[in-house]
C-alpha cells in the first residue's frame, strides 16, 4: 500500500513575512493528515532554515528544490546534499523541467543528482515529462522512459525503493491546463509497467505523483486514480487554503 504524499514546490518565490505566516498555516493539516497522508513543502534554499525552525516538531516535512552532485569544494552558488540534510530536509527534488530547461540539466546531470541525494539520507523527487509538441506527437513515454532509463543505468532499479517519482508535463506546468485524470492515469500506469518490467516489486512501491496545474478544483478527481500517489503542487502551494484543499482531498482518497 504507497502512502500518498503532497509536496508543495515554492519555486522562486517567498519572503520572510509569507513563508512564516504558510508554514504556521499548514502544521495542523499536516498533523491532521499525517496518518494517512505525508506532507512536504520544498523551499528556496536560503528558507529552508526557517522553515526547519517553524516546522519542527510538527509532522509537516521539508526540502529542497534541487541539490548539487558535490558534497562540498569549489561550487559557487550550490547547496550540497550533506548541507540539505542538516537542516533538516527528508527531499530533494532533481530534474525539475525548470531546471532542465534553464540550466540545460541532461538526463545524465539529473541522474548524477539523485545518486548524490540518495547517497546522502535525502529522497529524490525525480520529476520527468514532455514538451506540448512532444505530447502531440505522442511521444511521451519516449522522454520519460529515457529520463528514468538514465537514473536506472546509474543507481539501478532498486533505487526506486527510496525515490518519489514526479510525472509534470510541462504543457501543464503554471499554465491552467492541466492533464485530465484518464490522460495522467495512463502515464503513471505506464511508468509503473516500464518500471515493473525491471521489477515489478520495486515498480508496485515506488509513488508516482502528479504535478502540473494541481490545485483545489483538479486534486480531487487526480487522487482517484489507482496509479497516482499525490501531488507535486506549484502555484497552489503558495496559498495555504488551496494547499490545505489538496491535503484533504488525498485524504479523502487514502
Ligand atoms: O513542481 C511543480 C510543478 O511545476 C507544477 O507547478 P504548477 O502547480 O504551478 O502548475
Amino acid at each position: 500500500m504507497r502512502k500518498p504524499l503532497v509536496m508543495g514546490n515554492w519555486k522562486l518565490n517567498g519572503t520572510k513575512e509569507s513563508v512564516t505566516a504558510l508554514v504556521n498555516a499548514l502544521k495542523a493539516p499536516a498533523d491532521k493528515a499525517a496518518a494517512k497522508v505525508d506532507v512536504a513543502v520544498c523551499a528556496p534554499a536560503v528558507f529552508i532554515g526557517m522553515v526547519e525552525d517553524l516546522a519542527s516538531g510538527s509532522k509537516l516535512q521539508w526540502g529542497s528544490e534541487d541539490c548539487d552532485v558535490h558534497t562540498k569544494g569549489a561550487f559557487t552558488g550550490e547547496n550540497s546534499p550533506t548541507m540539505l540534510r542538516e537542516f533538516g530536509c527528508t527531499y530533494a527534488i532533481v530534474g525539475h523541467s525548470e531546471r532542465r530547461e534553464y540550466h540545460k540539466e541532461s538526463n545524465e546531470c539529473v541522474a548524477a543528482k539523485y545518486k548524490a541525494a540518495q547517497e546522502n539520507v535525502l529522497i529524490p523527487v525525480l520529476c520527468v515529462g514532455e514538451s506540448e509538441a512532444e505530447f502531440d506527437a505522442g511521444r511521451t513515454m519516449d522522454i520519460v522512459r529515457a529520463e528514468l532509463k538514465a537514473v536506472i543505468d546509474l543507481c539501478g532499479i532498486e533505487s526506486f525503493k527510496n525515490a518519489v517519482i514526479a510525472y509534470e508535463p510541462i504543457w501543464a506546468i503554471g499554465t491552467g491546463k492541466t492533464a485530465t485524470p484518464e490522460i495522467a492515469e495512463k502515464v503513471h500506469a505506464d511508468i509503473r509497467a516500464y518500471l515493473a518490467s525491471f521489477d515489478a516489486d520495486v515498480a508496485a512501491g515506488v509513488r508516482i505523483l502528479y504535478g502540473g496545474s494541481c490545485n483545489a478544483k483538479t486534486a480531487p478527481d487526480l487522487f482517484k486514480q489507482p496509479d497516482i500517489d499525490g501531488g507535486l503542487v506549484g502555484g497552489a502551494s503558495l496559498k495555504a487554503p488551496d494547499f490545505t484543499a489538496i491535503i484533504e482531498a488525498a485524504e479523502a482518497n487514502a
